[in-house]
């Protein structure tokens, strides 16, 4: 088509909307698109226009609109205009596209002042310039132009700004610099630019999308330039580097959760939580994750019941656990609480990968392993809990717990607020005890004078202090007794104070003559919750205190809720039921544990040698091994093949004369023997007797004496409940024989 002039025929052709003019009426708006229009001079004549379209035309002169005063909006896009703005501003022009035209400088259009929307796509423009003065603009957009640089733009109202295109070249930008002043930014388009930062936009509380596609972001960690912009939803960081980088759109998605859109695509609300807890997983989180890592190692091990160290079927060892944040004297306090009360708690080292400090010793404080040891502990199941603290592993392992247990006494452990969300995972039930400072600054005084922390650590372990303020906050009851750690003796005469309650223990007489008080067995609900106001004094000597360490545990174990109530009354239905021969689950396999290990009804126990038949290779025969399985021996000194929940079931240790690298090899439980040795229950349960009931002396005694057997897990040579009933170490024996009936 040839170059053409607008003609008085074709205007009018392409008229529209009539409206007043003054005293008359005109029309309004004129719209002449691709009409290879040249000169439009004759729209000189058209004063009344207030909306002029002519893209896709060939205009290089646009001196007519100087006689419209009334022009609202002018779009003269995909021309072939040279001049900006080459006509007397009309004083309420508002929006104006001169995108695709060939212009190459910006002049001073501070008379346009009710420019609103300016778009110069597509020109030849090298440096923004001339719109300072324009106090309306809200929207610019100068995409695919040669600006190098962002300048010009201080202090405007803009809310939309475009400087880059995602489709095609859009600037030469190299960073983002002088935006700081656009306070009402709400969609930034900076793509196809060449920037390596995201630096620049941290000051635009508004800014709610940001097109920033084909640039050249290499690093996540510059999404954070982005953080505190709290109404940014949606982001495009499509074609940059960063792309490339694991996990990407995950990191991201965390980094900055109030998205709902990246890389134009939906972030949905599986995506938030997912990354969460893939970064920053909350304490519960991290809690589950790691009881289910102890568990499912635990069950890869085979299993066994060390019934001599069981207190009951339904009561866990007990455990008293000192938390609170790093060095706030839990640790010392732990040491002393076991020393004054060593009939009662045995400090419980963990296992730790960090390094000893100067006077720790192995085994007193933590047992130091090195990171593959810690890592080979947690894959044989080895923890009841671990958590990494400082870039160092710590756990508690079985063996602590069970070798306190061994010796009748509770185990009493410190540790971080991770380690006691995990240990509410599992079958044990603590006590928890909070040592919090409530001065920071002789916190970190004393954290000073110990000269063994950085600022940094001292900073972790002070921000710290809240989350254990928060926890206790909003989750009462979460631990049992909440001390001020910042003046060390009184926090430990409190502590003691604490624990003398929960023993129900109360200093009689003169040193040394202790006498414990706790509750009658006829005063425990019939689910073993105490009723602390009814006590009885406790004889070590009186066979009738064989309940001790149920006892104890009662003291440690808070009362339970109606719903643990409920639950171990089915339990003990159950086992009441499988004992009278009608159901077949696990309780009655616990109980034929006792049938069958029990030397009263079964002889003497094996001799830890014999122990070896118990383990059979996986090389022999199946039958050979049912049939060593199903023997009196095999069965009397072996535990069971039983998956269980932890705590109460548990692995084997070397401490335990297995072997550390393969862990107990054990039968499973031969059904078939089962019933007969049910059989042999009934009676006493019939007689109302329940495995954690008292029992008389007889009932429970072993034949062979106890001091053949020193409480080795497994050896199955003491009764079910450990008849320790001052429930510490240094028995006489005469006072063991007259527990054991020898
Ligand atoms: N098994 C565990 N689980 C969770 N936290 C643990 C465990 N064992 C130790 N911790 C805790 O890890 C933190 C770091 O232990 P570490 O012994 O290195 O610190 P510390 O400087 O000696 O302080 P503290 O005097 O509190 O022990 C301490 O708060 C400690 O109580």
């Amino acid at each position: 088509m040839e170059d053409a002039e607008l003609t008085r025929e074709v205007v009018e052709k392409h008229l529209s909307t009539l409206g007043r003019s003054g005293q008359s009426f005109a029309y309004q708006f004129l719209t002449v698109p691709r009409q290879n229009l040249k000169n439009v001079s004759i729209l000189s004549e058209y004063t009344h226009l207030r909306k002029l379209e002519l893209p896709y035309n060939k205009i290089k002169d646009l001196s007519c609109v100087s006689h419209m005063p009334n022009l609202i909006i002018l779009d003269a896009s995909h021309n072939e205009l040279s001049t900006f703005f080459g006509f007397q501003p009309p004083k309420y022009l508002k929006e104006v596209n001169f995108s695709h035209n060939q212009i190459s400088e910006m002049k001073d259009l501070s008379a346009y002042f009710s420019l609103n929307k300016l778009i110069l796509d597509y020109n030849s423009i090298t440096e923004i310039k001339g719109v300072e003065k324009c106090s309306s603009l809200i929207h610019f957009s100068i995409a695919h132009n040669k600006i190098s640089r962002i300048s010009g733009l201080n202090n405007l109202p803009l809310k939309h700004l475009c400087l880059g295109t995602a489709a095609d070249r859009g600037n030469l930008i190299k960073k983002i610099e002088n935006l700081h002043t656009l306070r009402a930014l709400q969609f930034l388009d900076i793509s196809s630019n060449r920037i390596h930062s995201l630096s620049g936009l941290q000051n635009l509380p508004l800014l709610g999308s940001i097109n920033f596609e084909s640039n050249m972001i290499s690093e996540i960690k510059e999404v954070s330039y982005l953080h505190d912009i709290l109404l940014l939803r949606e982001l495009n960081l499509k074609r940059n580097p960063v792309q490339e980088q694991p996990d990407y759109r995950m990191m991201v998605i965390f980094l900055l959760n109030r998205l709902t859109e990246l890389d134009e695509l939906a972030v949905t609300a599986v995506d938030k939580v997912t990354a969460v807890n893939k970064y920053d997983p909350p304490l519960e989180v991290v809690a589950a994750r790691d009881h289910m890592t102890h568990m499912v190692y635990q069950h890869l091990q085979p299993q066994v019941i060390f019934d001599s160290t069981l207190p009951s079927l339904d009561a866990p060892y007990p455990l008293l656990i000192l938390t609170g944040p790093q060095a706030c004297g839990k640790r010392e306090l732990a040491h002393k609480l076991c020393q004054d009360f060593c009939d009662y708690f045995a400090y419980g080292a963990c296992h730790t990968t960090r390094g000893p400090y100067f006077g720790e010793e192995d085994g007193s404080d933590y047992h130091f392993v090195l990171e593959e040891e810690f890592q080979n502990m947690i894959r044989m199941g080895r923890f009841v809990q671990t958590m990494q603290y400082g870039g160092h592993w710590y756990g508690l392992s079985r063996e602590a717990i069970e070798s306190a247990a061994r010796e009748g006494l509770a185990c009493c452990v410190h540790m971080e607020i991770e380690g006691v969300y995990s240990l509410k995972n599992s079958y044990f039930e603590p006590r928890y005890i909070l040592l919090i400072p409530t001065s920071t600054e002789e916190y970190i005084s004393r954290m000073k004078a110990r000269g063994l922390y950085s600022n940094a650590q001292i900073d972790t372990a002070v921000s710290r202090i809240d989350l254990y303020v928060r926890v206790n906050r909003e989750q009462p009851g979460f631990f049992d007794s909440v001390i001020p750690s910042d003046n060390r003796e009184e926090a430990y005469m409190r502590l003691k104070q604490i624990v003398e309650d929960f023993l129900g223990l109360h200093e009689q007489g003169a040193e040394g003559d202790r006498t414990r008080v706790i509750p009658d067995s006829s005063s425990q609900g019939e689910n073993g919750e105490a009723l602390a106001s009814q006590k009885v004094e406790v004889n070590p000597a009186d066979t009738d205190s064989m309940n001790y360490w149920n006892k104890v545990q009662a003291r440690l174990t808070p009362q339970k809720t109606s719903a643990e109530l409920a639950s171990i009354h089915r339990k003990k239905q159950m086992l009441r039921e499988a004992l009278m021969g009608k159901s077949p689950g696990v309780y009655p396999q616990l109980f034929k544990r006792h049938a069958h290990t029990a030397p009263s009804l079964l002889g003497p126990p094996s001799q830890p040698g014999a122990s070896s038949s118990l383990m059979p290779s996986f090389g022999r025969p199946l039958s050979d091994r049912i049939e060593d399985s199903s023997s009196e021996e095999s069965r009397a000194s072996s535990g069971l093949s039983v998956h269980s929940s932890a705590g109460a079931l548990s692995a084997g240790s070397p401490a335990e004369g297995l072997d550390a690298g393969s862990g107990p090899k054990v039968e499973p439980l031969d059904i078939s023997v089962l019933g007969q040795n049910l059989e042999s229950l009934k009676d006493p349960l019939e007689s109302g007797l329940t495995p954690d009931a008292p029992r008389s002396v007889p009932e429970q005694a072993s034949p062979t004496p106890l001091t053949t057997s020193p409480g080795r897990p497994g050896s199955n040579a003491k009764p079910i409940l450990p008849p320790i009933p001052s429930g510490r170490k240094g028995d006489t024996p005469s006072s063991r024989q007259s527990l054991t009936g020898q």
